[in-house]
């Protein structure tokens, strides 16, 4: 698929998402191009107020008028949408590619339902394979965390010159075997958390998406999470 025909297919999976939007509504909203084309059609929608998942989110949010919230005071959100750099049959997803995965992962948590909108370039057999995975680290642990995912067999690259909006630094890993079945995805995710140092890694599992709103060349397509 080309440039052009994807972002194409992230504006029509974006305008398929803004009818779950109700007016008053509190939304969570993600961070990324696809989400990006989203927050272009808030306007027309009457949100109460949104909970941001980045800074960059937040800067474009208000530069719309759109009031941002902390999610310390708004108690469970309604709705969290967001894109996804992959996303398997279970909804399972890899987020990250932007570097905001601890704070999407907060807000997917605190959200009732995630609606996740991808192009279908970003569904795949297995995550992991062909995007690597995103593991936020506290600056001191980088090179402990590095050495500790070689272990597991993956292929650590550092991303320089990026900062979390939390001040801590990204591992890219390649080659990581993170498996299929369901319950070895969500075994995989907890494993990484387990290693000192590691923040949040974008395997979303226990957040996986509730609903999946897929483009492709005949449309979008709804799945749900089985
Ligand atoms: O996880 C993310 C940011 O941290 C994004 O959701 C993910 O990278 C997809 O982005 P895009 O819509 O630009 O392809």
């Amino acid at each position: 698929m080309n440039a052009s025909a994807q972002q194409q297919q992230k504006q029509a999976v974006a305008a398929d998402a803004l009818k779950y939007i109700e007016s008053g509504m509190i939304l969570g909203v993600g961070t990324g191009s696809t989400v990006n084309c989203l927050i272009e059609l808030l306007p027309k929608v009457n949100l109460k107020g949104a909970v941001a998942s980045s800074k960059v989110t937040e800067d474009k949010l208000k530069a719309l008028g759109i009031e941002v919230m902390d999610l310390n005071f708004t108690g469970e959100l309604d709705l969290y949408i967001d894109g996804a750099d992959e996303v398997n049959e279970h909804l399972q997803l890899v987020k990250g590619g932007g570097g905001a995965l601890t704070r999407e992962k907060i807000v997917a948590a605190a959200s009732k339902q995630f609606i996740c909108m991808v192009d279908e370039s970003k569904w795949v057999q297995q995550l992991g394979v062909g995007f690597p995975l995103p593991i936020e680290v506290l600056p001191q642990a980088r090179s402990y965390v590095a050495r500790e995912l070689v272990q597991l067999g993956g292929e650590p690259v550092y991303r320089e010159g990026f900062v979390t909006d939390y001040g801590n630094l990204i591992l890219d890993v390649y080659g990581l075997d993170i498996g299929l079945d369901i319950e070895k995805v969500a075994a995989f995710e907890a494993k990484l958390n387990n290693i000192v140092g590691v923040v949040c890694n974008g395997l979303f599992t226990a957040q996986r998406a509730d609903i999946l709103l897929m483009a492709t060349a005949d449309g979008v397509k709804k799945l749900t999470a089985k």
